[in-house]
């Protein structure tokens, strides 16, 4: 197997939820005939999580053609639904820009090449008009340099057209990598960020390039397997869903909210006091206690889901893992001093 560099698709760590997606899998494997081997694995942990609807409809159609899953196909769908998305949207871009960059790059030499013959050929041509005094041969000469004069300027506007299309190719391509980044760094499921984004601010507010006070906030949702298990996954889905906006309607414009794994987020919080984060958080989890939340085919209501939320507040010389460990730390303390609460 070869390492290249790579994009990391985020995954889970629950065991529980886990567990739940082997149990679905393997039967899945047999049933099809299809080698487990890691690559099929991700294709059908996917595929059972359900988060990537046109890789389902891609493996659903090629099991109803074919019934398995052949290994060239197993390799195309791991390239362009998992592993190498992002990667290969990253590469064609880099190549476009290579691509702009090199036309862009000749029209310029060609362009100074034509300045510099038409300069020396300009250069001859005042030291001929200096040693001849015929009428005739300086009409050739002007002659000679208005056509030299001309080509220059055709070659300047090529010049100048090419740049103006590597301009517009280039703002293209920045728009792309934008969208490019946005897809790297979002949660399929909520839209917010995800863990690697997360840890890179992590890292970034680590190296002190925030201003303190930093906060964190992490939040879990209660007894969380009792949702899954009592309404199924794909409600518990959309409660994980719930609770992202519900964040996002109480935080600033530069409060960071990421999906930590599974059932847990996290705010990152610069420039907010410990007060202040507390203010927030209690906020988050009075609005999600008051929530009703309904079964949308028949609009049963769920019951109360709450969430237990832990704060901590970035202190010198924190590594990423002390800090984020402190907010799990006052999380737990929540959950153990009877859910529902903020503790920091
Ligand atoms: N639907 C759904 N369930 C998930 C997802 N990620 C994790 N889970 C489930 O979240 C549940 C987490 O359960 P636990 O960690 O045992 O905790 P809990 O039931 O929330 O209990 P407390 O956290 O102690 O209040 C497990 O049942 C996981 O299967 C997800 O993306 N979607």
């Amino acid at each position: 197997m070869t390492h290249t560099k790579s994009i990391l698709p985020s995954y889970d760590f629950s065991l529980t939820l886990n567990e739940s997606y082997r149990k679905k899998i393997f039967p899945f494997f047999a049933e099809h005939r299809i080698a487990a081997n890691p690559i099929n694995y991700a294709l059908l942990y996917d595929y059972v999580a359900e988060q990537n609807p046109e890789l389902n409809k891609a493996i659903d159609s090629l099991l109803a053609e074919s019934k398995t899953l052949e290994s060239k196909k197993s390799e195309e769908l791991y390239a362009s639904f998992i592993c190498n998305a992002s990667l290969e949207s990253f590469e064609d871009i880099n190549q476009k820009i290579h691509r702009v960059l090199t036309r862009a790059s000749n029209a310029i030499d060609e362009t100074f090449n034509k300045a510099e013959q038409t300069g020396e050929s300009f250069e001859q041509k005042s030291a001929l008009l200096e040693n001849t005094s015929e009428v005739a041969n300086h009409q050739a000469i002007f002659q000679d340099i208005i056509r030299e004069t001309r080509a220059l300027a055709v070659t300047t506007q090529a010049m100048q057209s090419e740049l103006t299309k590597a301009n517009t190719e280039m703002e293209q391509l920045r728009a792309e990598l934008v969208t490019v980044r946005k897809v790297a760094t979002t949660d399929g499921l909520t839209g917010l960020l995800n863990r690697h984004a997360f840890d890179e601010i992590m890292s970034d507010i680590v190296r002190g390039n925030e201003k303190p006070p930093v906060c964190l906030a992490m939040l879990d949702i209660d007894h969380f397997k009792q949702v899954n298990d009592t309404w199924g996954h794909t409600i518990g889905d959309n409660v994980i869903r719930y609770v992202a906006a519900l964040i996002k309607k109480h935080v600033s414009e530069y409060h960071h909210v990421a999906r930590y794994g599974g059932e847990e987020m996290i705010i990152v919080m610069p420039g907010t006091s410990k007060n202040a984060a507390l203010a927030i958080a209690e906020n988050i989890r009075s609005d999600m206690e008051k929530s009703r939340l309904k079964r949308k085919s028949d609009d049963h209501l769920l019951g109360k889901i709450t969430i237990s939320i832990g704060i901590a507040e970035l202190q010198q010389n924190d590594t990423a893992e002390n800090f984020v460990n402190r907010a799990d730390e006052a999380l737990y303390k929540a959950k153990d001093s009877g859910r529902n609460k903020v503790v920091g």
